[in-house]
């Protein structure tokens, strides 16, 4: 009987970040922190003679979305030469800042490891699913980051920058507008050097001072949304630490009082900590 792998990746919303361009894909990247997350994307890998991708995304509503074809995995795949019938689920909208790409990448080929028995190691996972989406410009820090779990602070490129990894027990809450697309902000100068220039001076070195990196960064970087304002400012009237998820039309905040703000203004979807990187469900 044919195998069939399915494996699970975490999502990542990365609080801030800085665009670092090394030499090759492994030293290119970003340094940053951000929050893995147990929503993101489960993929299920059985060979077959031609690729084929079915991807099934989350609307804002939370209503299901099936797409088809996939560049990216498709990619993937080609360059260990195989090929399967993928499908792939992401628990939240698909290019909002949840580090979805990156959690398709890192689910794909754990499930594929396994399935072809290509003997790739976990690290050897992440750093070929970090040079796929640096070379495709659909993130920079997020494969770093989703490859274990926690609130990842990442002080270098490539995947082997997380300087620590921190498990704090918290609610988090988001609610996100849509998307922004990727490839178009971290691919223009002018934007980088922007985002660069709002880079906070100093580590987080517990959830309290991720947060207000974060927030600094946001209002700093020219990133934020108009959509987004009244969200932020709701939050900070209550004490609600919240920012924006980068990068996303969207806002992430922590504590009891988070998920009924967020439901103000639309779907509030509660989050946690993830503590653990990409794994094997079935087999
Ligand atoms: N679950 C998925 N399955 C297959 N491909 C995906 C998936 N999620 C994202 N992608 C690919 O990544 C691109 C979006 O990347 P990006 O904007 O960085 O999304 P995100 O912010 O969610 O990481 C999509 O155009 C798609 O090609
Ligand atoms: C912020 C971003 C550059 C993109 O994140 P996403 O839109 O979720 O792919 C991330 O990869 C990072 O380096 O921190």
């Amino acid at each position: 009987m044919e195998r069939t792998a399915v494996a699970f990746a975490p999502g990542h919303i990365s609080g801030y970040f800085r665009r670092i361009d090394g030499d090759t894909p492994r030293t290119t990247g970003s340094c940053g922190a951000g929050l893995v997350i147990d929503h993101g994307v489960t993929a299920t890998v059985r060979p077959a003679e031609q690729t084929s991708v079915v991807i099934t995304d989350h609307l804002l509503t939370g209503d299901p979305l099936i797409r088809y074809g996939s560049g990216l995995i498709e990619e993937l795949l080609g360059s260990f030469g195989v090929s399967a019938a993928v499908e792939t689920v992401a628990d939240l909208p698909i290019g909002a800042g949840f580090g979805m790409s990156a959690a398709a990448i890192l689910a794909t080929l754990t499930a594929a490891n396994a399935v072809f028995d290509l003997g790739l190691a976990e690290c050897d996972i992440a750093e070929r699913a970090h040079a796929l989406e640096v070379s495709c410009n659909t993130g920079l820090g997020d494969v770093a980051a989703a490859a274990g779990g926690g609130l990842a602070v990442r002080t270098a490129p490539g995947i082997t920058g997380v300087a620590a990894r921190m498990f704090p027990e918290i609610d988090l809450c988001t609610v996100t507008f849509g998307a922004m697309f990727t490839p178009d902000i971290i691919g223009s100068p002018d934007r980088m050097r922007r985002v660069s220039a709002a880079f906070p001076d100093r580590l987080p070195e517990n959830f309290a001072e991720f947060m207000e990196n974060s927030r600094q960064f946001a209002e700093a970087s020219g990133l934020i949304p108009q959509k987004i304002r009244p969200v932020l400012a709701a939050c900070d009237d209550a004490g609600v630490p919240a920012s924006m998820t980068m990068l996303g039309c969207g806002v992430f905040a922590a504590g009891d009082d988070a998920p009924e703000i967020l439901a103000g203004f639309g779907r509030a979807v509660p989050l946690k900590i993830c503590p653990h990187g990409p794994k094997i469900l079935e087999m």
